[in-house]
């Protein structure tokens, strides 16, 4: 009953077997023949039980196996995790990226309530980088008026420019993690100065977003705030106006994170299921890939 419950998945990749030399839980322990040859495909099919254990990690039994082009071999056979313990996951991502980000600093874009606060400050402290706040600068700025009350006595006009010069200031320090106002994505200027580093839009679906506002209450997103009607519904309108206004210039960010992506990669039923370690995960993931392609598309040295 529980094997024909059991969802059954694939992830072959060619894998750099240096890299997974020394890897947690002893799995993937190759004879020193695998070894010499450094590259190797590796499959790995995992039986994903359906329901999570307390520690939201999900208990599987695994065959992994690799080959070359002339041959084949069962490595391993047997329970694992197959995305493991997340927090070592995150550490050891972190530390891959990390000396190719030169210092540079990582600019969270997204809708309110995406989790940049949230995952931006998990990725701060693996990365040893330090976290911000763009609207808490804000706040803090204006004597701890709240961005709430801002909004109230000086408008939403004079809001953008506290951010524009927030996100300036920002822009000239190295190694932090930003976390940005969701309406930071409007104003060019403000895309000038969070390119002197890397963006990274969290895309998670209105839905989500709405069911977490919700659980909040609105008061701290004065964009939100209405007088009538259930939180979710209330919060789920304003937030599709507000996608309609701006929804477009989340992509101009460097990377995408979409929270819908990953859910389906790691098999849970919706992102409701994801948290945000394994999506600060999938943003090392997506810098890594953005780091790649800007490598690539560099101009030689003399070829100016
Ligand atoms: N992966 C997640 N799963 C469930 N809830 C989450 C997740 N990430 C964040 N949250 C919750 O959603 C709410 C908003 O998160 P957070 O403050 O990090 O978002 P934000 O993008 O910084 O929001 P804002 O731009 O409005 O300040 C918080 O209550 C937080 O606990
Ligand atoms: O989405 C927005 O426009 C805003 C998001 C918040 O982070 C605050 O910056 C402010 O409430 C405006």
């Amino acid at each position: 009953m529980e094997a024909a419950l059991a969802q059954r998945f694939q992830y072959p990749s060619w894998i750099d077997c240096r890299k997974v030399e020394g890897k947690p839980h002893g799995l993937l322990r190759y004879s020193q023949r695998v070894k010499d040859d450094k590259r190797f495909r590796v499959l790995a099919l995992a039986h994903l039980q359906p329901e999570r254990r307390n520690d939201q990690r999900r208990a599987v039994s695994s065959e992994i196996s690799c080959s070359d082009n002339n041959s084949s071999a069962l490595l391993e056979a047997g329970s694992v995790h197959p995305f493991g313990d997340e927090d070592l996951i995150l550490k050891r991502k972190a530390e891959e990226v990390k000396p190719y980000l030169n210092g540079r600093s990582m600019y969270l874009v997204g809708m309110m309530g995406s989790g940049k606060t949230t995952v931006g400050k998990l990725m701060s402290k693996v990365l040893g980088y330090s976290f911000r706040d763009c609207d808490t600068l804000i706040e803090q700025g204006m004597n701890g008026t709240s961005v709430a009350e801002i909004f109230e006595h000086h408008g939403e006009s004079f809001f953008r420019g506290k951010e524009t010069d927030a996100l300036k200031k920002l822009s000239s320090m190295y190694q932090v993690v930003v976390s940005t106002g969701g309406g930071a994505v409007i104003r060019p200027i403000n895309w000038k100065y969070m390119n002197k580093g890397i963006s990274i839009w969290l895309d998670v679906p209105l839905e989500a977003l709405a069911h977490r506002i919700a659980a909040v209450g609105t008061d701290s997103r004065p964009l939100l705030h209405e007088e009538s009607g259930d939180a979710y519904t209330v919060a789920y309108k304003r937030l599709s106006t507000i996608w309609d206004e701006r929804g477009e210039a989340y992509t101009n960010a460097n990377a995408r994170v979409s929270l819908e992506n990953i859910a389906v990669k790691r098999g849970y039923k919706d992102v409701s299921e994801l948290t945000p370690t394994e999506i600060a995960i999938e943003v090392f993931e997506q810098v890594q890939s953005f780091l790649e392609k800007e490598e690539t598309m560099e101009i030689p040295d003399g070829n100016i």
